[in-house]
Formats: structure tokens, sequence, C-alpha cells
């Protein structure tokens, strides 16, 4: 024996309004969808049949609960149809080519809008007359327990207009969804686009006034008398919408998704994209709608009308299918080309955009290399030589030559600047790769600063200097072995800094081989052996200029100067952004407590004291 699947109507409905829907404000939007769909329908049979939906919110009075009513003038239901589609979940004729007329003309298609009502309704009654087969007036009542009753009433002269009328009654505990107010601003917000005579019924002095709801055309498909009114408009209507003033817009459109639209410039950045502003067929998905634009397009936010993108079954997104992506990738060649053509343009609004969303168009930069080049003529980067754009910085000196974090820009900047080395600071998010990239291209030569740039500009000692202090050079070296690290001494500006560490790329990788190779045993350690080389990684540059590093020089090999040494290395260290190990912090305290002892004690040190 067959049967058929039982549905707890109760359970749906909670199903609906905690999983689907974003909350019970959706029901607004259902009911008008509806109707909309209706008259859309009805047109289709008969061009010349009135086209208006009217909403009237009837205040809950003497015990009786408030209801919200909606007339539309559309196609109509026969009493076959009722039962078919109102009483079936998941049934739509929207869908069916054999019901309706297929889904293109149709906001719904899931069958369960209706279903959404009874978040907040305990009855729905639909009174409907069909267009088709008009010679009685359907009505159909549907309670939230999950059953319903049809009857028919014989209208062989047409008493009651063609069109349906649907009474939602409201359940207890959702009475305040059926104030005049939010039904108002929920209507508006959902159909303030929709092309058709949309009212809803305003109290006015006991009298009963129609308002129109929403604006019908969308502001940017209107025609307006200067181009400068268009842009006014097209502001106040980004104020309105979307809550800030724009610092520009673009004008978007996918004639294959009959999609138009306007992308809003932010007017200040953003850390990532705030979603975006979504109708189908004029009805409002969505104000935070997802996937529409690509991710590096988080300097707008849009407002847009599709007619042939899908939404998800909540209908507050899109559905990700091929047409979206196709929208999605023809949407991103239009802003990519409104940015072109804006920063090859110059002028204030370029200004202000490359100021205001450098963060995006690094990450813009990254999509494609015809803006990689463009960004890089105007994104302004600090340099040792002032504020420049990467394509001045290789007229000035035919290579870029950056550092890949701000510490390590912060740490050389003093020394580089001193010595007319000009320095790109690239620690911002997005900058290396797009160095990386840039780098690939033919004409431009981009280097990250190795530790022999800076050694090379730095000034070696005459010959009889470099005897003088060769003893204590070596003492030096000889206290920072344990910590990999070579001393030089060399003369720079500006004196006050007396010592800086660099250090390589390579060098550090040699470095951690070797620590790895003696950690390891001794096959393996043999084997790592072979890759690395005995230069030291890290090389403490002493400053000759500086009066400090000289009085160091000049002291007696002791623990007082050992202690000196160690200490500079251990600032310089810090000073490169390095944090201290315990070991260091260690060392760091003992070389104080030496030098303060030394200090106190007129220059002897406690082993001298002891002796
Ligand atoms: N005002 C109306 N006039 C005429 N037919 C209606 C009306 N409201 C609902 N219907 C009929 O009831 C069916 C079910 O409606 P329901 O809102 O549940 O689903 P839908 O609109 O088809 O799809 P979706 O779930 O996407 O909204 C519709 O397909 C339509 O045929």
């Amino acid at each position: 024996m067959t049967h058929t699947f039982q549905v707890d109507l109760r359970g749906m409905v909670d199903l609906l309004a905690r999983h689907l829907y974003s909350g019970p404000r959706v029901y607004v939007r259902e009911l008008l969808q509806n109707a909309v769909d209706a008259v859309t329908a009805r047109q289709l049979i008969d061009p010349a049949a009135p086209a208006t939906v009217r909403l009237t919110v009837h205040p809950g009075e003497g015990g009786t609960r408030p209801a919200l009513e909606v007339v539309d003038t559309g196609v109509g239901l026969t009493a076959e149809e009722t039962r078919e589609l109102l009483a079936t979940i998941g049934r739509s004729s929207k869908r069916d080519a054999d019901l309706g007329l297929g889904r293109g003309e149709y906001i719904g298609q899931f069958g369960i809008g209706m279903l959404a009502a009874f978040m907040v309704a305990e009855t729905i009654e639909v009174v409907t007359r069909s267009a088709r087969e008009g010679s009685a007036v359907v009505t159909w009542r549907g309670h939230d327990d999950g059953t319903f009753e049809v009857s028919e009433t014989p209208d062989p002269d047409g008493a009651t207009p063609v069109g349906t009328r649907v009474v939602l009654r409201a359940r207890p505990d959702a009475e305040h969804w059926f104030s005049h107010e939010t039904v108002t601003a929920l209507a508006r917000e959902y159909g303030s686009l929709l092309p058709l005579d949309v009212a809803i019924a305003v109290p006015v002095g006991g009298e009963l006034l129609w308002s129109r709801i929403g604006d019908g055309e969308p502001p940017w498909l209107r025609t307006y008398p200067s181009e400068a009114a268009r842009r006014e408009a097209l502001a106040t209507y980004c104020e309105r919408t979307l809550g800030f003033t724009p610092l520009g817009h673009i004008d978007l459109a996918v004639p294959l998704t009959g999609l138009t639209g306007v992308a809003f410039l932010l007017p200040a950045a953003a850390p990532g994209s705030a979603g975006h502003r979504v109708h189908l067929k004029r009805m409002l998905v969505g104000t935070r709608v997802e996937g529409l634009l690509p991710e590096w397009a988080f300097f707008v936010r849009a407002v847009v009308d599709a007619t042939e993108l899908h939404p998800t079954a909540s209908r507050e997104q899109l559905h990700t299918d091929e047409v979206l992506v196709a929208t999605q990738e023809a949407l991103a060649a239009q802003l990519r080309a409104w940015a072109s053509a804006t920063l090859t343009g110059g002028g204030a609004l370029a200004r202000r955009f490359v100021e205001t969303h450098h963060l995006a168009l690094r990450a813009l930069a990254l999509t494609d290399p015809e803006m990689l080049e463009l960004v890089a003529g105007v994104l302004p980067y600090e340099t040792t030589d002032g504020g420049a754009s990467l394509a001045q910085v290789r007229e000035r000196t035919g290579e870029v030559l950056f550092t890949g974090t701000t510490e390590a820009f912060r740490r050389v900047a003093p020394v580089a600047r001193a010595q007319n080395l000009v320095v790109v600071n690239a620690g911002y998010v997005y900058d290396a790769d797009l160095l990386r990239l840039l780098g690939a291209r033919p004409g431009w030569r981009v280097r990250e600063l190795a530790a022999g740039d800076l050694e090379a500009v730095l000034v070696p000692l005459a010959p009889v200097r470099e005897l003088e202090v060769m003893d204590a050079v070596a003492a030096a070296g000889e206290v920072l072995a344990d910590a990999d690290c070579e001393v030089l001494v060399r003369t720079y500006a500006p004196a006050e800094v007396p010592a800086m560490l660099l250090r390589d790329r390579d060098g550090e990788h040699q470095r951690d081989l070797r620590r790895e190779a003696e950690a390891a045993d001794d096959v393996w350690g043999a084997v790592l052996e072979t890759f690395a080389t005995p230069a030291r990684s890290r090389r403490l540059v002493l400053n000759d200029a500086s009066p400090l590093v000289r009085d160091l020089l000049a002291a007696p090999p002791g623990d007082v100067s050992a202690a000196g040494v160690r200490s500079l290395y251990l600032a310089a260290v810090m000073l490169a952004g390095d944090g201290l190990r315990p070991r260091e912090v260690e060392q760091l305290n003992d070389s104080l407590g030496a030098l303060l002892r030394a200090g106190l004690t007129g220059g002897r040190t406690s082993a001298e004291d002891d002796a």
C-alpha cells in the first residue's frame, strides 16, 4: 500500500522562521511578491487589465486581532488551483509550464512563500476569482494547525472583480508585526523599486488615503536634466539607502543577466566588503548580499537590480551558479575599467580615491598586470627619499630596493637616508606580492634590500685606523661568536647610531642550517654542513663616527669592554624588531651589571676587586 508523507505545519513554520529566513519580517515580501507575480501573469493574458496592489492594515479592536489585507488585480485562482497550490507545500505555479508560464517572469518559484505568512498569522484567508475561469468566487481559509477549508460561491455576473484578496490575522505573539508603521516600513523596504502601482492605505482624519510605495523606476535609470543633477540624485539615494555620502559612483550594467545599478565609492576605507543591496525583478533580496562583486572591490557598495540571477530559497542571498560567476566577472571588468580611466585621468576624484582606498587599490593591482603598472604609477609609498610612487623610484634609481617589513624599514632608514640610498617601505598588506609581480614585469628591477646593499654604502675605515682597531674588533668578534655574529667597523651617518645589525635572508637561512646541523646526528649533520657556508649570518656594524664606539674600541680588553660590546649587540637586536630570548635577557642584565659596577668602582671590575 502506498502512503503519502504527512507534514507537520507548525514544525515546518518553525524551521522556516528559525533556519531559512532571517526573521518573520519577510512575510510582507512574500505577500507582495505573490501579488506582483499574479498581476504579471494577468498582464500576459490581458495587457489592458488593471495592475494594482493595495495593502490595508486593520488594527485589532474590541477583542479582534490585527490583520493585514493585500488585494491584487492579478490572475486569481480557480477552486482546483487553490487546493493544489495553496495547500501543497513546495507546489508553485511559477515553475510549472502546465500551471503557469515557467519561472522567467516571476519572482517566486519555490512554493513555500505562503508558509512564511504563518510565521506571523494564525489564519490566512484567500478570496479569489480567476481570470481564466471566472464563474465563481473561491474562498480558501488555512489555519496554522495545518487544516484548511475551501468553498465556492457562484458569481455569474462578476460582482467580485478578478484578482485575489489575502487577509492575514495575527498570531497572539506576533501582533507587533501588524502595526501600520511596521508594515509600511517593510513594504517600502522590499517594494521601493517595484514597477507596479503598489499602495498602502493611510488613515487621515477618519478616511483612508492611498500612499504609493516606492519610486517605481530605479534612480539610476531615470533621466535627469544634467549629469550633475544625476550625480546629486544618486548621492542622495545612496545616503537614504546605504547611509553614507559617496565620493562618487560607477554605473554598472550586465545586459546578459538584465543587471543594472550603481557602485558607490565609500568615503572611508573599509576593512572588507559589507555586501550589496540587491533586487531581483525589482524586489529587494537583501541589503548585505555577498558574492556579487569580486573580493578586492571593498571600496564600493553597490545597489543593483537584475532579472536573470537566482535567489537562494530564503530569497535573502544570491545562489552561486555560473550565471552569478559570469556576472561577477563582467562587473569586475567594469570596476577595473573605471579605476583605470579615473587614475589615468588624474584630478580630485582620483586623488581622493587613492588616498582613501590605497589598500583596496593594492588588492586590485594583484588582479591584473595593467592595473599593476597603473597602481605602481600612482600609489604613494614611504621611501628614504620622501613619499614617492614605485615608478618614480625606478626613474630616480633604475631599481626598486625595498624592505619587506616596516620594522626593517625603520631600522635601516636613518642610515640609508644619510647615504642617499633610496629604500621603499613595502611593509603593508599585499606589498610583498605586489612587488614580486612587478619585479617579473619587463622593464622593472625590484629587489629586497640585503645586508650587502647597506654595507656597500658604508665608508670603510682608513688603513691606519683599520690597523688600530684590529685587535679590539677581533676581541669583540669573540664575544659575539656564540650569537653567530661578526663584527665590522665602518663610518656612517648619523653619528648618534652607534651600531646596527645587518642580516641576510640567505645568511639567516645558513644560520638555521648550522643550528640544525649542531642538533642533528652525525650523518645528517655532515649533509647539512655541505650547504652551510662558514660566514656569519649577522653582522654588527659599529659606527666609528660614534664617540661611544671610539671609546669602546680604545678600551683595554676585559670584562668591561666585553660587556659594552654585548650591550651594543643586544640593543641592536631589539632595534631590529627582534625580541630577546631568555638567555639574551640574562646576558643583557649581566652586561649592564658589569658596566654599572665598573662605573661605580672607577673602572675596576668585580674580578679585579676580588684580586
Ligand atoms: N495573490 C495570488 N494570486 C494568485 N495566485 C497566488 C497568489 N498567491 C499565491 N498564489 C499561488 O500559490 C502558489 C504558491 O505560492 P507561494 O507563495 O507559496 O509560492 P511561490 O510564490 O510560487 O514560490 P516562492 O516560494 O518562491 O514564493 C503560487 O505559485 C501561486 O500560483
